[in-house]
């Protein structure tokens, strides 16, 4: 028997760096959590503590606020342009994950007018970005969390087998809400990824919106089709989303009746919906899902 290094990587976790861009009187600001993973041989340094492979995580940090100078564009070209760095440093570094959470900021409206270099954040939405650099391999997987949507009919859930524990009554008539967290992969680098992200979580919220729905599995694999119907650069979109229930509550302590006006917002335990959905006609990529959890 012998004991050995498993899989292992090491990176700067978290670096928030926040990119202002003053060229115009109307200031534009990009605000990023950027983490950075190396991939390849530092065997020596986790089983000797030989540290000549290491390219330290404070000159990745130092690295990630460097190349922001140059001003950032979007999440997915940022990180880009430091796994291609990364990985292409010193021969012992085969592949890099750059993952990369994006908030956002609206400008402050006064008197009406959106304001030059007054911002409040935006919802509590993230736009997510993971690049992946594997050998001379780049994946890019764009995403975001936190996209809490509800609708206040066209939902249905009834037709489910009834066991001995089965309390739930059917409903022709729901409020349906959830947080929507998704990523999608796309199949090329060169994208316009700010327009593209706009069109997909464009096309999830109307899907959502417009889609009777008889299961939130149903929705779930609704809107991840319609991206892909849409957008011919995606090969896959995998998706999370807790189900948030709201149950009628019960009024009639009080004499009162509740004609599908009055819930009760429960927040756990939740259903949790999971699913991928992907054309098979192109190569699947572990890789570029791999430091990424939560997703099946
Ligand atoms: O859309 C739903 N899917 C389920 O799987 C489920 N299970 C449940 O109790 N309520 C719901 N709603």
């Amino acid at each position: 028997m012998a004991i050995v290094l498993g899989p292992n990587q090491y990176g700067k976790a978290e670096v928030r760096v926040v990119a202002v861009d003053r060229s115009t009187p109307r200031h534009t600001l990009v605000d990023l959590n950027v983490s950075s993973a190396l991939r390849g041989d530092f065997a020596g340094a986790f089983t000797d503590g030989d540290n000549s492979h290491i390219l330290a995580t404070d000159s990745q940090k130092n690295t990630v606020f460097a190349f922001a100078r140059d001003g950032i564009s979007t999440p997915e070209e940022f990180g880009l342009r430091l796994a291609r760095h990364f990985a292409g440093s010193y021969d012992w570094i085969t592949g890099a994950r750059i993952g990369i959470e994006s908030f956002g900021w609206d400008r402050i409206a006064v008197g009406g007018q959106p304001h030059d270099h007054a911002f409040r954040r935006a919802g509590g939405e993230v736009r997510t970005a993971v690049v992946t650099a594997d050998g001379d391999d780049l994946h890019v997987v764009a995403g975001l969390s936190d996209l809490v949507v509800l609708k206040t009919t066209g939902s249905e859930f009834w037709g489910f087998p009834r066991d001995a524990y089965t309390t739930l009554p059917e409903t022709r008539e729901r409020i349906l809400a959830t947080a929507v967290t998704a990523r999608w992969r796309y199949t090329r680098t060169d994208l316009d990824f700010a327009a593209v992200y706009d069109s997909v979580r464009t096309t999830m919220l109307e899907t959502f919106a417009s889609l009777h729905s008889l299961a939130l599995q149903q929705s779930q694999y609704a809107m991840a089709t319609a991206v892909l119907e849409r957008h011919p650069d995606v090969a896959e979109v995998r998706m999370s989303m807790p189900n948030k229930h709201h149950f009628l509550q019960d009024l009639s302590a009080f004499g009162l009746d509740n004609p599908d006006v009055v819930y009760h917002a429960d927040d756990r335990p939740y259903g949790l919906i999971e699913g991928t959905v992907l054309r098979d006609d192109v190569p699947a990529a572990e890789v570029a899902w791999e430091g990424t959890p939560g997703f099946v």
